[in-house]
């Protein structure tokens, strides 16, 4: 099988057990157990999950044969239960198999929802949220009170997201279970389903999911109809729509160009609420983490904006293009702590030839980004947080360069990563700027734990409790 004249030289990787094939083999941290067979086995590992055949990537060369030379071939996405339940049938952009519906999809999200028109029109509303925050931590400051930042974050993000999409505030949403709903679907797409990797074990519902899964999206979607009812039956006061008003519009014009009903509009307002809650905040948290643990960087961090913004005035989002040290900070945090470390599963559509291997068609793909943030053949001491490896250097976080992955890249690349990012550098560079921050309880920098917690995003194991001191002198 694997001889050299042999033409299907599928790639390697250890021996796999019976029937589970490599499942004991995953333990709390899958992204770091793949990592260190990637290091035994290859760049380019060949697993086998259940039935499922898998092919790991871990090294950049190796990502930009899989998400650029053979971008097409690997832009299809698994069979996911937990999808086909909630998420309308797959019918949404994140989980949608590859094909003329799914680009159309994605084109109307890329054009009309999350374009830079779009994203500017809400400029506004990000800079009030932020000072909202800046003033409610301004209170914490003056009775030095400890705050728990991720809790914060969270929070702020969870508001711009909901403001965006809904027009309303993350409070009300929390008020109607709304919330809750969220947290629980997102924990169901994290869990490993017997069903996604046996065939017909899904039928017998071994783990009971279904009556859950069946649970959540009736919630889901009863809440959902009701803001749609309410954004149709609403007479339009704002100037600026959401995004359920933009969909609404483009449903009742006809002008989509292809087949896009209510339930199309609701599979959309899900990905968009999923997948641009907790990516935004989990990164902020982790950046922050960092700046904890590393003083230097955070008053080098500081004198940058002082310079560029000034200590009388506060940050805006025009500033941001001037903040290069920031942006490397951004990089360098995203490089330790991508918040999906390991890329949605890709699915190949037809054989394919990889680095000289043979993957067959209905592949599951796994892009081990966190390892590709981390491989010593590509980075220079690739454990430690140093912002300054990325000054005067080329490469950026548009997908272009495969060391540095963390929104992935290519046809199924993150739709969200311009306004990701711009809240992400808005937030961390005002709070960075109006406040020096300490650790409580004479915990040293050093000590920060860094514990991480994998999931669909991975986010800190426990939360971020930070003491805030004000800083700038006017505000
Ligand atoms: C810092 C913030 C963010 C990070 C780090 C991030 C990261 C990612 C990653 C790694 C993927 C998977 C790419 C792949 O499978 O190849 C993804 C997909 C996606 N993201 Fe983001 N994301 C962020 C923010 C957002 C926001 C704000 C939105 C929208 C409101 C969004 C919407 C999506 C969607 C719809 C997909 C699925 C794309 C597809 O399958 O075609 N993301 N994101």
């Amino acid at each position: 099988q694997f001889g050299p004249r042999n033409k299907k030289r599928l790639p390697p990787g250890p021996k796999g057990l019976p029937i589970l094939g490599h499942f004991h083999l995953m333990g709390k941290n899958p992204h770091r157990d793949l990592y260190r067979l990637a290091r035994k086995h290859g760049p380019i590992m060949g697993l086998r999950f259940g039935f499922v055949p898998t092919l790991v990537v871990s090294s950049p060369a190796a990502a930009e044969l899989v998400l650029k030379t053979h971008d097409r071939i690997f832009a299809s996405r698994p069979t996911n239960e937990a999808a086909l339940y909630v998420a309308y049938e797959q019918r949404d952009l994140a989980f949608g198999p590859y094909g003329p519906f799914w680009r159309h999809m994605r084109k109307l999200c890329t054009l009309k929802l999350l374009s830079n028109l779009k994203i500017s029109q809400f400029q506004p509303m990000r800079q009030a949220e932020v000072g909202l925050l800046v003033t409610s931590l301004k209170r914490a400051a003056e009775s030095r009170e400890a705050v728990d930042l991720s809790a914060r974050f969270s929070a702020l993000s969870s508001d711009m997201n909901f403001l965006m999409v809904f027009g309303k505030k993350y409070s009300t949403m929390e008020e109607i279970g709304f919330m809750d709903l969220i947290r629980e679907t997102v924990e169901i797409f994290g869990k490993f389903n017997l069903a996604d990797y046996f065939p017909y074990v899904g039928m017998l519902n071994l783990q009971g999911l279904h009556g859950k899964m069946k649970r959540l999206s009736k919630s889901f979607d009863a809440i959902l109809e009701e803001i749609i009812d309410d954004h149709t039956k609403k007479k339009k006061q704002q100037t600026t729509s959401d995004i359920v008003d933009t969909m609404m519009e483009i449903m009742e014009s006809g002008s989509a160009g292809f087949e896009f009903d209510r339930s199309h509009v609701k599979a959309v307002l899900f990905d968009m609420i999923v997948a641009g809650m907790d990516t935004s905040s989990t990164t902020l948290e982790w950046a922050m983490s960092e700046l904890m643990k590393h003083p230097a960087v955070m008053k080098k961090l500081q004198q940058e904006l002082e310079l560029v913004v000034g200590l009388d005035q506060m940050v805006e989002e025009s500033h941001l293009d001037k903040l290069e040290y920031l942006d490397c900070m951004v990089k360098e945090a995203m490089r330790l702590h991508p918040v999906v470390p390991l890329l949605i599963p890709h699915q190949s559509m037809e054989d394919c030839e990889v680095g000289g291997f043979h993957v067959p068609n209905k592949t599951r793909v796994i892009v081990n980004v966190w390892a590709i943030g981390r491989d010593p053949d590509v980075w220079a001491n690739p454990d430690s947080f140093t912002p300054e490896r990325f000054m005067g250097s080329e490469i950026d976080l548009r997908g272009r360069h495969f060391e540095l992955l963390p929104f992935g890249t290519g046809r199924r690349g993150c739709p969200g990563k311009q306004l990701g990012l711009t809240v992400v550098k808005l937030v961390l560079a005002q709070l960075v700027h109006c406040f020096d921050w300490e650790l409580p309880d004479g915990i040293e920098p050093s000590e920060v734990d860094m514990t991480e917690n994998f999931g669909v995003v991975t986010a800190r194991a426990k939360p971020l409790v930070v003491v805030p001191i004000c800083r700038l002198r006017k505000y």
